[in-house]
C-alpha cells in the first residue's frame, strides 16, 4: 500500500487512513496499516476503559448471536450451594424437565447447585439447556449439563440476556445472587420494562418470610403497591409453576385464528 501519491499541482497527498495530509500538515510518512502492524511496546492500553467498551460490546454481540433463535425460554434461578442430596436439587431438576417437555428452553446461570439441577432436568428431557456463566474469582466453570453455554465477564451484559431471552422466571431458594436476580426482575416488571413476565417462587416455606415482610412492612409503609406484591406467585407445585409459564406464553402468542373461519 502506498503512503503517498502525486496529487494535484505536483503536491504530495499523504494518506493516514481516511485522512489526507498535504504541505505543512504532513508529519509522518507511515500508513495506518504500517502503524498497526509495526506497533509494539506498552500493553497497558488493553486495560483502559475504551478498550473495555469494546469487550462489553463483544459480550452483547456474542450473546445476541448465540441466543437469537432460541425460541420460548424460561430462566430458572436458585442457589449455587444447593447440594445434590437437597430436596430443592430434585425440585430444580423436575422444573427443568417439565419446562423442557412444555416446549421451553431452560436458561440458568450455568453454575452448580440449583442451576446444575435445572440444566440436568432440561437436558435429560431432550430440551434446550442453556447456561449463562459468569467469570468469578473462584469460578468452577459451566456445569456438565449445559448444552449451550456462554461465559460472561460482565454481570450486566449477562443479566440483559436473561431478561431478553426469557419469558418468565422460576426462582428456587437462594442467596444474594438469586435475590439480586429476583429483585431485578421485579423492578423491570414494576416499571413496565418487561410485560407478561410471570415470576414464580418455588418453595413456600423458604419464601414466606420475604412475602410477609414485603406485605407487612414494605407495602404497609407505602413503598410498594398491592400489584407489586401480586407479581410474585408462590407455589410448591412444579406443575403449577409450569402451567403459569404456559398460560403466559399462550397469552403472549395466542394460537393464530384461522384466516377464514369455517
Ligand atoms: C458459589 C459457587 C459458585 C458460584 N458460581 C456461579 N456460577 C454461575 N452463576 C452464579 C454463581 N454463583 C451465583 N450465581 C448467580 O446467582 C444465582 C445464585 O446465587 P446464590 O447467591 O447462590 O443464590 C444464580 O442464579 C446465578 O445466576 C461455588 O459453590
Amino acid at each position: 500500500m502506498r503512503a503517498d501519491l502525486e496529487g494535484v499541482a505536483g503536491v504530495k497527498d499523504r494518506f493516514k487512513g481516511p485522512i489526507i495530509e498535504r504541505r505543512g500538515q504532513v508529519h509522518d510518512g507511515s500508513t495506518t496499516d504500517q502503524r498497526l502492524l509495526d506497533s509494539r511496546g506498552a500493553t497497558d492500553w488493553v486495560h483502559t476503559d475504551p478498550w473495555r467498551v469494546m469487550r462489553i460490546q463483544a459480550e452483547f454481540v456474542e450473546g445476541f448471536g448465540a441466543l437469537a433463535e432460541l425460541g420460548p425460554a424460561i430462566a430458572v434461578f436458585g442457589s449455587a450451594r444447593t447440594a445434590v442430596d437437597n430436596p430443592f436439587y430434585a425440585l430444580a431438576e423436575e422444573v427443568g424437565a417439565k419446562l423442557a417437555r412444555a416446549g421451553f428452553a431452560v436458561i440458568t446461570g450455568g453454575g452448580p447447585g440449583a442451576m446444575e439441577a435445572a440444566n440436568k432436568g432440561a437436558s435429560e428431557a431432550g430440551g434446550a439447556s442453556i447456561g449463562l456463566g459468569i467469570e468469578l474469582p473462584f469460578e468452577a466453570g459451566l456445569n456438565a449439563w449445559v448444552d449451550k453455554g456462554i461465559n460472561f465477564r460482565y454481570f450486566f451484559a449477562r443479566k440483559t440476556m436473561f431478561v431478553k431471552y426469557s419469558q418468565g422466571f422460576v426462582v428456587l431458594p437462594g442467596g444474594v445472587g438469586t435475590l439480586d436476580e429476583l429483585f431485578e426482575a421485579l423492578t423491570l416488571v414494576q416499571t413496565q420494562k418487561v410485560t407478561s413476565f410471570p415470576i414464580v417462587l418455588l418453595g413456600s416455606a423458604y419464601w414466606s418470610g420475604l412475602i410477609d415482610w414485603l406485605r407487612d412492612t414494605v407495602l404497609a409503609q407505602g413503598k410498594i403497591s398491592q400489584d407489586d406484591v401480586e407479581m410474585l406467585q408462590v407455589t410448591d407445585d412444579v406443575d403449577e409453576a409450569v402451567a403459569i409459564m404456559v398460560a403466559a406464553r399462550e397469552n403472549r402468542w395466542p394460537t393464530p385464528a384461522p384466516e377464514r373461519p369455517e
